[in-house]
């Protein structure tokens, strides 16, 4: 295999729609004005997809400690039962790593996006990621995602050390 950087794209909805949601203050968000003014609301901005095979919301925080640039790519995931959402809880920048909700792993259509200050994404149900890549310093990150009944595998793992892909800062 001949080792492969990924560029890193900026996070924008539109470049990240045909891997889920942005969830930010965007600026092409529904937003109300609310609590007399004192707060706006960007609304429905992911969607939360965790129905199947009745599973439900499950909140959580993760705290996650930074990876060192450059890395290699050692796995890429999927949750086929359920869309997973992170939103940053510090200002500090994250990486995204993703492929299309094929059910075999295409490595050639793996994209990498940087999520900024005050960004976070929601995979949509299916969507091949690598797990969560902070950056910099130990941060903590909201977690959206599905909580199931036992034996209803909702994880597809994919070894892809050997396709020698990398990403810099
Ligand atoms: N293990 C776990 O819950 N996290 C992964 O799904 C991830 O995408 O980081
Ligand atoms: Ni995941």
């Amino acid at each position: 295999m001949t080792p492969r950087t990924l560029p890193i794209e900026p996070l924008t909805p539109e470049a990240f729609a045909p891997f889920g949601d942005v969830i930010a203050a965007r600026a092409d968000a529904k937003t109300f004005a609310i609590n007399q003014g004192f707060a706006t609301r960007f609304h429905d901005l992911a969607r939360v997809d965790v129905g199947e095979e009745g599973g439900a919301v499950c909140v959580s925080i993760f705290q996650a400690r930074p990876r060192s640039l450059p890395m290699r790519l050692s796995i890429m995931e999927r949750h086929p039962l359920g869309s997973q959402a992170f939103v940053a809880m510090s200002e500090l920048p994250f990486l995204v790593v993703v492929a299309p909700p094929d059910t075999v792993l295409d490595l050639g259509a793996i994209r990498c996006f940087r999520a900024g200050p005050g960004q976070g994404v929601n995979y949509a149900r299916g969507v091949w990621h690598h797990p969560l890549i902070a950056l910099e310093r130990p941060s903590d990150f909201l977690v959206l995602d599905r909580a199931g009944a036992a034996g209803h595998s909702n994880l597809d793992e994919v070894d892809v050390q050997n396709a020698l892909l990398w990403v810099w800062n």
